[in-house]
């Protein structure tokens, strides 16, 4: 409060009745302090005329009702003062909700990014907070897309992540966690050649005719007038070498060499699989001459009677899109595909099928002649003592798979070499041979022998 709020009388014994409202305030500037009015009196101004001024001075001294307007007007002020105190705690107060709402909202948040989504593809955007995407797990959505998505980053064909209850958008899959980077591996012309498989002949004779031949002297089948195969599928026990024949195809060829897991296409970006699959087909066009191995495909091409759950519809669209593709290229043309498996029983025949991959190689284990190459090739780099006798572990009666062979040869150098000697002796062989069957037993996969 001012000291110009406070405020007396500018002329001291003047009747109140004197002075116009409002001019109190004004007139009493001079004034310092604000005088309390004195003890209240019943004795009004009327009376106090009446009686004439002998009686009214001996009258208690009764406050001029300037004092009391201005004591109105100080304690206006202080309410005042105290509503706008008020106001400012009730606003303080309704900050403090609103942020617990804020908190609310965003755990509301987390709680939709945490929950089970699906990728999709954005294909149209209606308005701010609308759009139209297309989703593996059905058909297109007209979606909302929530406030907290950054709407810059959104364009048509962007990959999004999608709420499955409320069918909103989420967020946005930026360019650097593309699945198809950690799906698909591209080498441009492997290593592996036909040189570093043993035995396997007359597998190699037959992808030569279905796929490396078509790639690299197309003519050939032109002059006799027939197609050439779309591609083959290689099946056979783990381990036996499919892989490896189908590299070293694309070495012969320098095709580049896209690889991709059939378990992983549905596994590892849920509703993308037959986006995956689109795309696989589309690099390899782009970076043709390629050679495009599927392997594990019985995780995406397993016959299924009905598909009731979510993650079984998924294995059926990506499966469809691997057909559509399939379909979809002409195989004349310099892309070819290689599928493999353990269990070719359990394949849709709708894979199989003429004009699609109709020609199927099988892959053996390899018998006594081939072990024994498997075991030459494997150990040829290997610097071997004199007792080494190799011959006991080609006319084993334990089975084996080339991979088998391999991690022996690899496991025996290691056990040398954990001994810092230079030359691999015949018991390393024993030792190594009792580890991996050991492991192979316990149901260990063969890339974890070691
Ligand atoms: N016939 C073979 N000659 C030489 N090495 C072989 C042979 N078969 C397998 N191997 C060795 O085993 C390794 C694994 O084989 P590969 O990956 O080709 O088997 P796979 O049949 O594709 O197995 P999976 O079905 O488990 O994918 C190869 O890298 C190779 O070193």
């Amino acid at each position: 409060m001012g000291q110009g709020a406070s405020g007396g009388l500018g002329k001291q014994g003047g009747l109140p009745g004197d002075r116009k409202p409002g001019d109190g305030a004004a007139g009493d500037k001079k004034e310092k302090k604000f005088e309390p009015p004195a003890a209240p009196s019943r004795v009004g101004r009327k009376q106090r005329k009446q009686r004439g001024p002998e009686a009214a001075a001996r009258l208690p001294a009764v406050a001029p009702l300037s004092k009391c307007r201005l004591r109105l007007l100080k304690l206006e002020r202080v309410k005042d003062y105290l509503l706008m105190e008020e106001e400012y705690v009730a606003s303080q107060e309704r900050l403090k909700p609103s942020e617990d709402k804020t908190e609310e909202d965003r755990s509301k948040v987390d709680d939709l990014r945490g929950t089970p989504m699906s990728v999709g593809s954005l294909e149209e955007i209606i308005d701010e907070a609308h759009g139209i995407v297309s989703s593996s797990t059905g058909p297109e959505y007209y979606v909302s897309i929530l406030s907290f998505v950054d709407k810059d980053q959104l364009e048509p064909g962007c990959s999004i992540l999608m709420h499955n209850k409320v069918l909103s958008v989420v967020g946005i899959l930026q360019d650097e966690v593309d699945p198809m980077v950690s799906v698909m591996k591209v080498e441009k012309a492997p290593l592996e050649s036909y040189a570093d498989i043993g035995g396997l002949d007359a597998q190699i004779q037959e992808i030569k005719e279905a796929v490396e031949l078509p790639l690299t002297h197309p003519e050939l089948y032109e002059d006799i007038g027939i197609r050439p195969p779309k591609g083959v599928i290689l099946y056979g026990e783990p381990g036996t070498g499919k892989t490896l024949l189908a590299k070293a195809v694309a070495n012969s060829t320098s095709a580049t060499f896209l690889r991709v897991v059939g378990s992983e296409l549905i596994q590892k970006y849920l509703g993308e699989g037959p986006k995956l699959v689109r795309e696989l087909f589309r690099v390899a066009d782009d970076l043709s001459p390629s050679i495009v191995f599927i392997d594990e495909i019985d995780a995406v091409g397993t016959k299924r009677y009905d598909a009731n759950s979510g993650g079984e519809r998924e294995i059926q669209r990506t499966m469809l899109e691997l057909l559509n593709q399939l379909d979809g290229f002409d195989s004349r043309g310099d892309v070819k595909v290689i599928l493999a498996t353990n269990r070719i029983e359990s394949l849709d025949p709708a894979l199989l099928r003429p004009g699609r991959i109709d020609r199927k190689i099988e892959f053996p284990l390899p018998d006594i002649k081939t072990r024994r190459r498997i075991f030459m090739i494997h150990t040829a780099k290997m610097t071997l003592a004199e007792d080494v006798n190799l011959e006991e572990f080609v006319m084993t009666k334990d089975e084996f798979s080339g991979a088998d062979i391999k991690a022996i040869c690899t496991e025996a150098g290691l056990l040398a070499l954990r001994e810092r000697r230079m030359k691999v002796t015949h018991a390393d062989f024993k030792k190594a041979k009792e580890k991996v069957m050991f492991k192979k037993k316990e149901g260990v996969p063969e890339g974890l022998y070691m």
